[in-house]
């Protein structure tokens, strides 16, 4: 190993007797041990081994304004000194919620819960009591969090270590999910018309951010809109990761497409966790209290996860979304120079400031198209970049991400880092 990564090799084998596999989420394992993190600001992730990663994982997608962002300390800093959970209402709730609709297309309602998992659980309880259905289409490889009714055929950290089905969830539990590939209208046809009258949900995320990052193909999410329209099936868009990330107001305002319901997380809460269902009155008035579908949480609505959650959508403007993705389209085009130029078959994708590259020949348009991408050459790509001060999520499952504080100086950087490493891959 060119890296001096002994102190988080130590670190790792204490954390190894205490923490499962060393870490407290898969995705933050890789062979033969990840660095361990000491501090991190704006685009740079600081190792405690002395070593300077430029981040492009950026925790796996809300550091969108780059780590230790000064005015979401401030305002932490502040609300830390009123309190840091109540279990009563709070005027900020109110503030984060109003901003929310005003961007969100689909958001006449909010209800916020602590993570992207609990948002799509609930999303997919509500859908299920609104319409009295109980089957539920969800698309092969997307990641809707780590619960059960949906850890099938899953993408993100489930997929990188090798078992997309998770054990431990019993068989009549995701005997109502139904699996499809994505960017396929005969497999959605063909599911809504064996299954009639049965779907309480589509379940998709609009962009593929936890399989690397697969692009609907054009008209896809408008067909889906009206096929669900057209047999009482409610929309969900699962907008954890696009959310205020492809536009103001995420992939349904991007791609002018507006579901039923989305849920939101990562950069909604910057940098705290955060989660939330959204969608139109009439639906999101059937959760509890007002209605009987039961949702709730000690955390829901924590203050400060709402005051970060203010003050990130806040310093969210028109330039932010400009650059940011400016910055990713450089990248995603000088990956592709280079596997061109060294003669290596990939395919690199991007949107805003999504990013992603496959060791891959063919399009990469679904899950089974993307898990024949060459991991080892990955793993080589992820190493060569790592030595070279540039990280990215070290699998080609997850996604890419700039942040504002990429600014043209730190692109350099990562493209003369792309160079080096691609001359080394054949
Ligand atoms: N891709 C995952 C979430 O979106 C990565 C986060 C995790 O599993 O820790």
């Amino acid at each position: 190993m060119v890296l001096k990564m002994d102190r988080s090799n130590e670190l790792f084998e204490e954390a190894k007797k205490y923490l499962v596999g060393g870490v407290n989420s898969p995705v933050r394992y890789f062979k033969p041990y990840p660095f361990f993190v000491e501090k991190a600001k704006d685009c740079y992730l600081f190792d405690v081994d002395g070593n300077c990663y430029i981040d492009y994982c950026l925790a796996y997608g809300p550091m969108v304004l780059g780590h230790a962002n000064e005015k979401i300390i401030e305002a932490v800093k502040e609300q830390l000194e009123l309190g840091s959970a109540y279990g009563c209402p709070t005027e900020k709730e109110i503030i984060l919620a109003k901003e929310v609709v005003k961007r969100v297309p689909c958001a006449e309602m909010v209800r916020f819960v602590n993570s992207g998992t609990e948002a799509t659980m609930s999303a997919i309880r509500l859908a299920r009591g609104v319409t009295g259905r109980k089957k539920i289409i969800k698309f092969d490889g997307a990641y809707h969090g780590a619960h059960d009714y949906v850890l099938v055929k899953s993408g993100s950290g489930a997929l990188t270590h090798g078992h997309p089905n998770s054990p431990g969830i019993p068989e009549e539990t995701t005997k109502n999910t139904i699996l499809i590939p994505f960017n396929d209208e005969d497999a959605v046809k063909k599911a809504i018309n064996e299954n009639k009258d049965e779907i309480a949900c589509i379940i998709v995320e609009p962009v593929m951010g936890n399989v690397g990052c697969i692009l609907p193909k054009d008209g896809y999410l408008e067909f889906l809109r009206e096929i669900t329209e057209e047999n009482g099936i409610l929309l969900i868009f699962d907008e954890v990761i696009t959310g205020f990330r492809l536009a103001k107001g995420g992939a349904q305002e991007y791609f002018g497409v507006v579901p039923d319901i989305a849920t939101l997380g990562k950069i909604l809460g910057g940098g705290f966790p955060i989660g939330a269902i959204v969608g139109r009155r009439e639906i999101m008035e059937q959760f509890s209290p007002l209605g009987a579908i039961y949702q709730a949480g000690t955390f829901n609505g924590n203050p400060i996860s709402i005051t970060a959650g203010i003050a990130t959508l806040e310093q969210l403007d028109d330039r932010f979304y400009k650059e940011t993705a400016r910055t990713a389209k450089i990248l995603a085009d000088t990956l592709r120079e280079l596997a061109d130029k060294y003669n290596i078959p990939a395919k690199v994708y991007n949107i805003a400031s999504m990013f992603q590259i496959y060791f891959n020949d063919k399009e990469v348009v679904n899950y089974e198209i993307a898990k024949q991408s060459d991991v080892e050459r990955f793993m080589k790509y992820f190493w060569g970049l790592l030595e070279r001060g540039v990280f990215v999520p070290p699998s080609q499952f997850e996604c890419c991400f700039t942040s504002i504080k990429h600014d043209d100086e730190v692109i350099d950087k990562t493209i003369n880092a792309m160079e080096e490493v691609f001359k080394s891959l054949e």
